[in-house]
């Protein structure tokens, strides 16, 4: 495929009345650009061509103008302008391709003061932000967190490292001797942090449904990126049937009788009350909760696979950050208050991972034009910003920004505050799940480096020889516009030789 029918080469001045483009003048507009190019690639691009004053500007995307900003500052500052610079159009686009009337989408958007939901709120919302205040509400710091991951995250957790299990679990690569394992990385954190909070969010009645989700997922995962980019249909078959298929498993979920579900998430009866409140049927809602799952699935998996990576190839980092969770970890109990207070290397080893694998963009619609950096945005258009390309600021993060320092936290505790850091986004759609992430992920880490004193990578055969050589280290997939955490590249697992501790 190309990306020509999502990224147009053509001209800003192509498309714009000569009234408008004269009040746009003071806009640089470079547009032209391979057709392979990706969107933060052209983003990183065009910023470079733009050169070093990071003031902002203007491309043609899909035919309509986008402004590109790339000065921290004005980034720092969209946020403060949610009132005219709105994700509402990008949000009802999502979820209307997945197959929602337009009429009930914007049936979503409607505040209903009297809804039970709205009660005791200072002012009423829609739904949809009504869904996610229960997102915020489950997983802000506080007792409802601390139930959640003491109840069902660290014992699903817990289970990902069963790897006795009857049927086989899908990590398992072979048992070398008794006491030692090879595991594959990759599925170790699929079982962990895909399988294991599928459980824990929807239960049992959901495996019944489709035995096959975690495939379906994942060949979600790999061709998500056509349909935020809304390839046509005959470039995206294998997204479409990926999204068919997990569509159809959330439709026969919410089919079924909350007592035959078996679950008692509070989160998800919530959300669908709310959503049943304002007209929706099983197939919205089924389809509403193929969004909502893979805001929950797609990202700490991958954020945990890019951590072990960096352990593996890096003993002695091991080492450290093994001694310091360990006092976290006691006969099967977790302390999860420790590792997320306490466990500062590992801290920043998991913020810088965040920062060089995150490849997000974030766009917003301009509802009335709005000054930003000294600029007129114009209503009507879009603005995009590239998590990415902030994330590989020199200014900020020095000459080799694409390299993981795992201290580098640790050295500059203002790090976190930059504004050239965005790993969750910002203002009012800053990640829900942040919490949640940090302790599942630092609990899953920590069993894993407590329960096993050695960890190593198994080494490739070169020809015949038994010996080996150690496989390159994973290489990152940007060659795709993934949102949120970049994958490894196809094939670049790796196998580990776990050993258990005595
Ligand atoms: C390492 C893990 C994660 C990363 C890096 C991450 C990253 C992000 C980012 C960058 C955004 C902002 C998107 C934007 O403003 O355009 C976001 C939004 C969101 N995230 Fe996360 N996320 C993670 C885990 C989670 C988890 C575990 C959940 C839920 C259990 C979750 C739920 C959400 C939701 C619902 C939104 C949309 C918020 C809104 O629109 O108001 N995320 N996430």
């Amino acid at each position: 495929m190309t990306q020509r029918s999502y990224l147009t080469g053509s001209r800003l001045s192509d498309m714009l009345s000569p009234s408008l483009l004269t009040s746009m003048d003071h806009w640089k507009m470079l547009c032209r650009f391979p057709p392979t190019t990706t969107a933060s690639h052209l983003i990183e691009s065009l910023s470079k061509k733009n050169g070093s004053s990071k003031e902002p500007f203007a491309i043609t995307m899909a035919g309509k103008p986008i402004y590109l900003l790339t000065n921290p500052k004005d980034i720092a500052e969209t946020y403060r302008h949610e009132d005219t610079l709105s994700m509402d159009m990008v949000v009802k686009d999502l979820y209307s391709r997945t197959g929602i009337s337009m009429d009930k989408v914007n049936r979503l958007f409607i505040a209903n003061p009297e809804s039970p939901h709205n009660k005791g709120l200072p002012r009423p919302l829609h739904y949809i932000d009504i869904s996610m205040e229960y997102f915020r509400w489950e997983l802000s710091p506080g007792e409802s967190l601390d139930r959640f991951v003491n109840e069902a995250a660290i014992p699903a957790i817990l289970k990902a490292f069963d790897f006795d299990r009857t049927p086989a679990h899908s990590a398992v690569l072979h048992n070398d001797s008794d006491d030692s394992l090879v595991v594959s990385l990759e599925h170790l954190c699929i079982e962990a942090l895909i399988s294991g909070v599928v459980d824990i969010y929807y239960g049992p009645a959901l495996w019944k449904i489709n035995p096959d989700f975690v495939h379906s997922f994942m060949m979600w995962e790999r061709v998500n990126w056509k349909y935020i980019f809304q390839l046509p249909g005959f470039l995206s078959k294998d997204m479409l049937e990926a999204k068919r298929d997990l569509v159809d498993t959330f439709v026969t979920y919410f089919e079924m009788d909350r007592t035959e579900r078996d679950c008692g998430n509070l989160f998800v009866n919530s959300v669908e009350d709310t959503l049943r409140e304002a007209g929706m049927g099983n197939e919205e809602i089924g389809r509403i909760f193929f969004l909502h799952s893979w805001a929950i699935l797609g990202n700490m998996y991958k954020t945990a696979f890019w951590i072990i990576a960096h352990l593996v190839y890096n003993p002695s980092l091991l080492e450290a950050i093994r001694i310091e969770v360990t006092p976290a970890i006691t006969k099967g109990e977790v302390d999860h208050q420790y590792l997320s207070k306490d466990c500062i290397l590992l801290d920043s080893l998991y913020a810088d991972v965040l920062r060089a694998t995150m490849s997000s963009p974030m766009v917003r619609d301009i509802t009335e034009t709005t000054t930003i950096g000294g600029k007129k945005l114009r209503k009507g258009n879009r603005i995009m910003v590239s998590y990415r390309q902030l994330h590989l600021n020199t200014d900020v993060w020095g000459p080799t920004p694409e390299l993981v320092q795992p201290d580098r936290f640790l050295r500059d505790k203002s790090l976190k505050t930059n504004n050239s850091y965005r790993p969750w986004g910002g203002g009012s759609t800053l990640c829900p799940g942040r919490f949640f992430a940090k302790k599942t992920i630092f609990t899953f880490i920590s069993v894993l480096l407590v329960r096993y004193s050695a960890i190593h990578i198994k080494e490739e055969t070169v020809g015949d020889n038994k010996g080996g050589r150690k496989p390159a280290f994973p290489r990152a997939d940007f060659s795709k516009p993934i949102p949120g955490i970049v994958s490894p590249m196809m094939g670049d697992d790796i196998s580990l030789i776990l050993r258990e501790s005595d």
